[in-house]
This record gives structure tokens, sequence and C-alpha cells, in this order.
């Protein structure tokens, strides 16, 4: 990456914590002071920079990645496993991002549809904002859950046009390399090096003895069916978009454009991902 100046940067925090607040601040004085404009729409910028933890950090990928600008994580939150940067070191990163000297990987997202057969209930206060033809951007998963506590739900999965099983399950979970270490992760789905592009589909608590995630190519269509007689959730990087009724169905695929997020290297995946989990050698 070349030599930074004069560049427009806008930053997303955390809403609530002071320490993201009292960053935000600093690094507003850090760029106007090295000839940079710090901005709040993220439509014209040429960085953003997150300062939160993971959640922060999926939402300001979601408006960046409409534009294809890279998103600097700062971690002011709990395990930060997206949000590379650790709050003392934000300096640092940004001098090394000012010289030129970061570089940008490219995430795979993924590009989800809704099919209603009836009108769209109203979303949720915290939902996603659709891309203009009405589809969704994810970085991690779309979840497709059960709605009723307690009960089960059934969704058919629809692969490139062929049936291939109806799970009667907790939800299903279609994921990006990225998110194979988040929900996926946690229903025992494969943990995938987030440079690669494919697919993850992996059910959550399915009462079958086929149980298996599936890892697809990332030019499949993966097409989940509201099946029975329950309605169903649906969540996109942890955020509702509300309820899918009986009949109703989503179509995930790899999105036209890949995430963005900036990186300043000497990490591998493999080392973060024993560092963020603690793993211990025996
Ligand atoms: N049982 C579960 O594991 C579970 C359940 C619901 C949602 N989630 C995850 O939460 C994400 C939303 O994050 P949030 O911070 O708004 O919610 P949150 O506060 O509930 O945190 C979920 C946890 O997942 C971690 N996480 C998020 N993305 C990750 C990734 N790509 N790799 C490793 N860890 C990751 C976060 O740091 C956090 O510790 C969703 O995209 C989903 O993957 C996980
Ligand atoms: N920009 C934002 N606007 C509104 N709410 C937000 C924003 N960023 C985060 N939140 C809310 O705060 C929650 C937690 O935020 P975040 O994930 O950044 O912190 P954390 O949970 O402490 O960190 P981590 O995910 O790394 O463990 C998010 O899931 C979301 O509900």
């Amino acid at each position: 990456m070349a030599a930074q100046e004069g560049r427009t940067v806008a930053v997303v925090r955390h809403p609530d914590r002071d320490q993201a607040a009292a960053l935000e601040g600093d690094i507003r004085r850090w760029l106007e002071d090295h000839g940079h404009h710090a901005t709040a729409p993220l439509e014209a910028a040429d960085l953003v920079v997150s300062i939160g933890g993971d959640g922060t950090m999926l939402r300001a990928v979601d408006q960046a990645s409409r534009q294809g600008t890279p998103v600097l994580g700062i971690n002011v939150g709990q395990l930060g496993y997206l949000a590379e940067v650790d709050p003392s070191d934000w300096e640092a990163a940004l001098e090394r991002w000012h010289r030129g000297e970061a570089r940008v990987v490219e995430r795979m997202a993924l590009a989800v549809r809704v099919e209603r057969h009836g009108s769209a209930p109203a979303p949720p206060d915290d939902a996603p904002e659709p891309l203009p033809d009405g589809s969704y951007l994810a970085l991690n998963e779309v979840v497709v859950e059960k709605t009723p506590t307690g009960r089960m739900v059934r969704l058919g999965v629809v692969l490139d046009g062929e049936d291939f099983n109806t799970y009667a399950a907790d939800g299903m979970i279609v994921a990006t390399p990225t998110g194979s270490t988040a929900y996926a992760l946690s229903a025992r789905g494969p943990i995938v090096d987030p440079e690669h592009r494919a697919i993850v589909l992996t059910p959550v608590a399915p009462h079958m003895l086929f149980d298996r995630a599936l890892v697809l190519t990332p030019g499949t269509e993966v097409r989940l069916e509201i099946r029975g007689d329950r309605p169903a959730t649906v969540a996109l990087d942890g955020r509702s978009i509300g309820e899918l009724e009986v009949g109703d169905a989503l179509i995930a695929t790899a999105a036209a454009r890949p995430a963005r997020l900036l990186t300043f290297g000497g990490h591998t995946f493999h080392s973060i991902l024993k560092a963020k989990f603690g793993l211990e050698d025996r």
C-alpha cells in the first residue's frame, strides 16, 4: 500500500463504552494532525476505523463492504477476534497505515436474499440495512433458527436447485470461512482458514443421525426453506431481520464483493486461533 496522504477516514465506535469514546477523540485528533480528514459518513471514506468488539467490527464491515472500503479494527471488546489491533497499539497501527505499510486482506462475504409469500413484517430496530436490490451482506454467517423456544424447526436445504435434505433442528448456519470460528464453531462446524473461499453449512442441534457440517464450493447457491408448521427467525452477523413463515425461503450465495480488512501481518490464522481461544500446550 502506498504512503497515505489527505485520506478521508470514518470512525465507527461502540456506542456505550467510555474507552471507545476516548479513543475516538484521540484518533480523530491524530488523523487531523497527520493531514487526513476524520469524517462521519462511511460512504465517502478511504478507510473505516472500528473501535469496539467483534459486533462493532461486523457493523463497520457491513457498511464499508458496500463501497469496498478497508476496515481497521481496534479491539475495545471482550474476545476481539476480528478487531486485530490492541487499544494500546492504535497509534503504531495508524502510523504504519500512514506510511503505507498496512496490507488489505480480502474475506469472502455472503449475499442473502429472502423470498416471502406474505408481506414483510416491520424489521426489528437493530436490523441490518439491505442493499438497494433488497439483499443483505454477511461477513460471518446467516442463521435460520427456531422462533418458539423449546420447539424444533423443519428446514429444507436445496443446493444449486437440488433438494438435499430436510433438517429437524434448532437451526441452520450458513457461514463463510471467517464465520467458521464464530457461531458455527459452537455448533461443531469445521474451522476454516478465513482466506479460503467456501460456504460452510452447519446444523444446530439436529435431531437426526446425520448431523455433519458441509463445506461447499463458493459458487454454491444455498436455499433454506421453512417447512413443517412453525416459523423461523433469520439473523445476519448477530442481527435479526425478522421472522420467516412456513413456505418462505432464504437464498445465500457468495457476495460479488469481498469484505476488506486492514492487517499489519505477523499474525497467522492459527496463531490468532491459538491466542484468542487460549490453547495450552500439554
Ligand atoms: N453460540 C454461539 O456461539 C453464538 C450464538 C449467537 C451468535 N453468535 C455469534 O455472534 C456474532 C455476533 O457477534 P456479537 O459480538 O455482536 O455478538 P455477541 O456479543 O453475542 O458475541 C459473540 C461472540 O462471538 C465472537 N465472534 C464474532 N465473530 C467472530 C469470528 N468471526 N470469529 C471468532 N469469534 C467471533 C465475539 O467476539 C463474541 O465473543 C454472530 O455473527 C455469531 O457468529 C454465536
Ligand atoms: N455501532 C453500534 N451501534 C449500536 N450497537 C452496537 C454497535 N456496536 C456494538 N453494538 C452492540 O453491542 C454489542 C457488543 O458489541 P461488541 O461485540 O463490539 O463488544 P463485545 O461483545 O464486548 O466484544 P466481542 O464481540 O469482541 O466479544 C453488539 O452485539 C451490539 O448489540
